[in-house]
């Protein structure tokens, strides 16, 4: 008899012979939740004495119109642009789009941003919460949404569905972790750079382009799998996109003849953060679309295969010590899961978790920050004095004084404001304090890039009063574990970087068709006018992929 659990899928739609009463049951049953909905929160509204959040009015049901134009915006429109335009369509900072008759709520305020994260934290069901109160994405993302609701919601392992009690075990296991004695160690990322930088440095002695994207998204894979597994799995071996060579995939740049990219655990991993992506555009509507193939579950096979002898060798190990891990400075993610637990399942269901989270955000920003480098050679050049004058041309940094690049963090600060990786989302109800306002971390230019604001003292204390206006790693009991371990992943490879390359020039006729700006964008306002790649958004920001 087989023991296998159902998938997320088939927990969605329990039983085949059920499936046909399924569907005819769909629009009886949300027109029924959602007119419930409302009326609940309308009446704890008023109980509360607080402002209903003002919701879309479409033509279609389901704001099936409004929600086509965002999807369509999406396409050619600047990022975001879609959804940043419906808020001042409708004159408010907060704005429910009831998209597919869900709660979906963007929002601009400081004020809600706090009320989510702290104050009303524990009032959200289901966990997943937080509203993006940062200077310019001023949305929750739609697609940002579902994908990471599934990302940490336990899409890989239903059972660990982060319920309250399960997200709060699972966090503690976790937080010692990622302690300053664990992140302090930067050998791994000396190795990895090492590696990475010397094929950049293969191309451009020969005067050939690279695809930075796709560099640093092996760079960040390859050492967050030996910091979470202990095992490289060694993307950078792999052959590298080569101009001419390549098309749009769905996150940049992919080979046309891709049969000998990735091995299969990268390839499934990838393959999987796509179609949650997908999902996630979908809305409530993807089971429909996979009635009868879920379509995630052979990858994550892949996934489970590859992970389970690893998690199965720990646990044997664990075994024969008599039960316990040595827990030592340099121990790896595995080991110390394993030193606090003997739960197989938890543990797997981490190691994908933390892998998801750790990969694609990272990488974000580092392709930015370089990006940025072309964009303004002579905030690069600043930077890379700085570095030049702490460690020389060679010496490798340590961890104390990387932490004392002061132009090198707020390089990253800017950056993550104007190209926040993740974009926490909320589609659960809330309520609106009744005074909530709109902060803006800068009076005026807020769509220039200049870095020595966060030199400003005045503008740091007005940051540190008010967190909420700028919460890139989102804030409150749910906020990102792993931003110390990024910071110092960010800025160890941006000093061997530079230590050892000077400036950067783009080669836009080695981008794929289709992955430039359209000219009118040079006429267009704010940021928009200065982008010389399209940002584009699948699970995290990243250059333009196909659409
Ligand atoms: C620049 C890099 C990063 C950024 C901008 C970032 C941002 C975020 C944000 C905004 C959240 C909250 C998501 C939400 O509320 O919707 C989050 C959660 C999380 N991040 Fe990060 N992250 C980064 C790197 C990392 C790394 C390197 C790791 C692991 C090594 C990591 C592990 C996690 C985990 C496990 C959570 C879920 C925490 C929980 O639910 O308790 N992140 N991150």
């Amino acid at each position: 008899m087989s023991t296998r659990k159902p998938t997320s899928f088939e927990k969605t739609v329990p039983d085949y012979r059920r499936r046909i009463v399924w569907i005819f049951s769909i629009p009886l049953k949300i027109t029924i939740r959602s007119g419930y909905a409302m009326w609940v929160q309308d009446k704890e509204s008023r109980q509360l004495n607080t402002k209903p959040i003002p919701r879309i009015q479409g033509r279609l049901p389901g704001n099936l119109d409004i929600e086509w134009r965002v999807m369509k915006s999406f396409k050619g429109d600047y990022i975001l642009q879609g959804f940043a335009d419906l808020p001042r369509e409708h004159n408010t900072t907060i704005l429910n789009t009831r998209f597919f008759w869900d709660d979906q709520i963007i929002s601009m305020d400081e004020g809600v941003t706090y009320s989510v994260f702290f104050t009303g934290f524990s009032h959200l069901k289901g966990g997943y919460s937080g509203i993006n109160g940062c200077k310019r994405v001023i949305c929750g993302g739609h697609l940002i949404n579902y994908s990471y609701t599934y990302a940490f919601s336990g899409f890989f392992e239903p059972d660990y569905s982060m319920e309250d009690n399960a997200w709060k075990k699972s966090r503690a296991i976790a937080r010692p972790f990622f302690s300053k004695d664990h992140i302090s160690d930067v050998d791994i990322f000396e190795r990895t750079s090492i590696i990475t930088l010397d094929l950049f440095a293969v191309r451009s002695n020969k005067g050939r382009p690279i695809d930075i994207q796709d560099l640093v998204s092996r760079f960040t894979l390859d050492s967050a799998s030996e910091f979470l597994f202990g095992r490289r799995l060694d993307t950078l071996s792999r052959p590298l996109t080569e101009p001419g060579k390549v098309k749009l995939g769905l996150k940049g740049s992919i080979l046309i003849d891709r049969s000998d990219e990735f091995d299969v655990f990268t390839e499934a991993f990838g393959r999987v953060a796509v179609l949650m992506t997908q999902r996630g555009a979908q809305g409530p509507t993807w089971p429909l679309l996979e009635l009868f193939k879920d379509l995630t579950e052979e990858p994550i096979q892949v996934i489970m295969n590859w992970l389970d002898p690893l998690v199965k060798v720990t646990l044997k190990k664990k075994m024969k010590s008599l039960g316990t891990v040595p827990e030592t400075k340099d121990a790896i993610f595995l080991d110390f899961l394993a030193s606090q637990t003997d739960d197989f399942e938890h543990i797997r269901y981490e190691l994908v978790t933390y892998l998801i989270a750790s990969r694609d955000t990272t990488e974000t920003l580092l392709t930015f920050i370089i990006y940025f480098f072309a964009l303004y050679p002579n905030v690069c050049e600043r930077l890379r004095e700085e570095i030049l004058t702490t460690f020389g041309p060679d010496q490798p940094p340590s961890y104390d004084k990387l932490k004392g690049l002061k132009y090198l963090h707020r390089w990253s600060l800017a950056h993550l404001v104007m190209f926040p990786p993740v974009i926490p989302t909320s589609n659960r109800p809330i309520h609106f304090p009744r005074r909530t306002q709109r902060y803006n971390l800068w009076e005026k230019n807020e769509d220039e890039f200049l870095p020595e604001r966060w030199l400003d003292e005045k503008t740091l204390t007005n940051v540190n009063s008010t967190p909420f206006m700028y919460c890139p790693f989102s804030g409150g009991p749910r906020n990102c574990i792993g931003q110390g371990f990024a910071f110092n992943e960010t800025a160890y490879f941006l000093v061997r970087l530079l230590q050892r390359f000077k400036a950067f020039k783009f080669a836009p006729r080695c981008q794929p068709t289709g992955s430039l700006p359209d000219p009118v964008w040079k006429r267009k306002p704010g940021r928009q006018s200065a982008e010389q790649i399209v940002p584009a958004i699948n699970m995290t920001i990243h250059s333009k992929s196909s659409d």
